[in-house]
């Protein structure tokens, strides 16, 4: 007998990462640039608010953000850039600064003031740029800004790619570029789209080995389309997965340059779902069994390790993922913080400092502690499709990326009911 197959869309929006690089690279282009359908959330408002309180003007409409560049940097005199939970503000925002015609306080949270900022320091203070910080180098920082010739400098990325794509995008604006040697690298994906990006708006960086190359330039004003969020796609993916349901998210597809678009064509693949990348879709079928996939090496799309934990319940035998040390620095030790939240519903996990693995189980009810952390918000609602009675002690921390992912994910369970 052939199953009846439930299908529906689901409506992702726009790249966090995606819309971060664009505003950095705007706010240094020469001309107005206009990016369309960006992602509106507290972590690119907060970029947006940044790059506007530095003196490089960015008016939000709806659908569309308009940034004035300026090829010289940001031109305030002082101000105080508020990061809010936002890694990608707080990494990205000081190499900005540091191009600036005055001194910046840069500052965040204190879940962002927690997380790591000092090789990115260490590069910034290679490179002549005064920057004081707190003990450890953490948030808050001064960033003086000024001219930056540039050269060469060696960077630790083995902890976040973040850094190295701040230097990359700022690099442009440096006299003579930027030859960044990388000692190692998390999140490889993310500096492609970095260099990527970069290419669409007019530098070609290269790879020369392990060091990137980055001629000086300037970044040509465009208009820009913002693709849809492949990380926040994956919670609606991973819920087809496991109720056996199709789901089609457009705005994703075969010219798609976010990594994470790799938890669908290769992880849950691997587990027997079908996925299909059309040229501005993507659809999933979950299979009738779900398949562990045995040993899942993340190290390149970390962001998406909490989904698969929240599935790996319902495969048929344990799902061991390695190589996600950097997890445990991010909005939470997300390692602890998601075994935890299986814990509290019967499943049972084991650690070490860089892997996880989970055991095959029908999950209980309980109440997640999220730790502000959205997703784990939003894989714990995935697990929750097929167990009752799995509460968030704060559903409104889906804020950071995607505010109104609680309504699209009931939409979704709605149309597949109606389907
Ligand atoms: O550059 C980016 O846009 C990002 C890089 C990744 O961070 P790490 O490089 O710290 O892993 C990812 O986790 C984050 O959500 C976004
Ligand atoms: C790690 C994340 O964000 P960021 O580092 O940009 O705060 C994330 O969105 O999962």
């Amino acid at each position: 007998m052939t199953r009846a197959i439930r299908q529906a869309t689901a409506r992702v929006p726009g790249s966090k990462s995606v819309t971060a690089r664009a505003l950095l690279i705007a706010a240094l282009a020469d001309g107005t640039t206009r990016l369309r359908e960006p992602l509106v959330a507290a972590d690119t408002v907060a970029f947006a608010e940044g790059v506007a309180s530095l003196g490089l003007p960015v008016t939000r409409d709806a659908g569309v953000w308009t940034v004035t560049g300026d090829p010289g940097g940001p031109s305030a005199a002082a101000a105080t850039v508020w990061c809010h939970d936002s890694g990608t503000a707080a990494r990205f925002l000081p190499a900005l600064a540091a191009l600036g015609r005055g001194e910046y306080v840069v500052d965040a949270s204190a879940q962002m003031r927690a997380r790591p900022m000092g090789p990115l320091l260490d590069a910034l203070r290679q490179l002549g740029v005064g920057v004081q910080a707190q003990e450890g180098d953490r948030l808050p920082l001064v960033v003086r800004g000024g001219r930056v010739s540039g050269g060469t400098v060696r960077l630790d990325a083995g902890v976040s790619s973040q850094y190295l794509t701040a230097l990359c995008l700022a690099a442009p604006a440096m006299e003579k570029g930027l030859r960044i040697e990388i000692e190692d690298i998390v999140s490889v994906p993310y500096v492609e789209l970095t260099l990527a990006m970069m290419r669409d708006f007019g530098v070609d960086a290269t790879w020369e080995g392990s060091t990137i190359v980055v001629p000086p330039g300037t970044y040509q004003a465009r208009e820009y389309r913002i693709e849809a969020d492949a990380s926040t796609a994956s919670y609606f993916f991973a819920a087809a997965a496991v109720t056996g349901n199709t789901v089609v998210v457009p705005g994703l597809g075969r010219h798609c340059v976010q990594g994470d678009l790799r938890f669908a064509t290769e992880v849950l693949a691997s587990m027997g779902c079908r996925v299909e990348v059309g040229a501005d879709e993507v659809a999933v079928t979950g299979p009738e069994r779900l398949r562990s996939p045995g040993e899942v090496v993340m190290r390149d799309i970390s962001d998406t390790m909490m989904t698969l934990a929240a599935i790996a319940p319902y495969a048929d035998a344990p799902v061991r993922i390695t190589d996600v040390a950097n997890c445990r620095v991010k909005e939470s030790d997300r390692i602890d913080a998601i075994t935890t939240a299986l814990g509290v519903c019967g499943i049972t996990t084991r650690t070490g400092p860089d892997w996880l693995e989970i055991e095959p189980g029908q999950p209980h009810g309980g109440v997640v502690e999220t730790r502000a952390d959205h997703r784990i918000a939003m894989s714990m609602s995935v697990t929750g499709l097929r167990a009752a009675g799995i509460e968030l002690d704060d559903p409104s921390c889906v804020a950071k990326t995607f505010p109104g992912f609680h309504e699209e994910f009931a939409a979704l369970r709605t149309a597949w009911a109606r389907s």
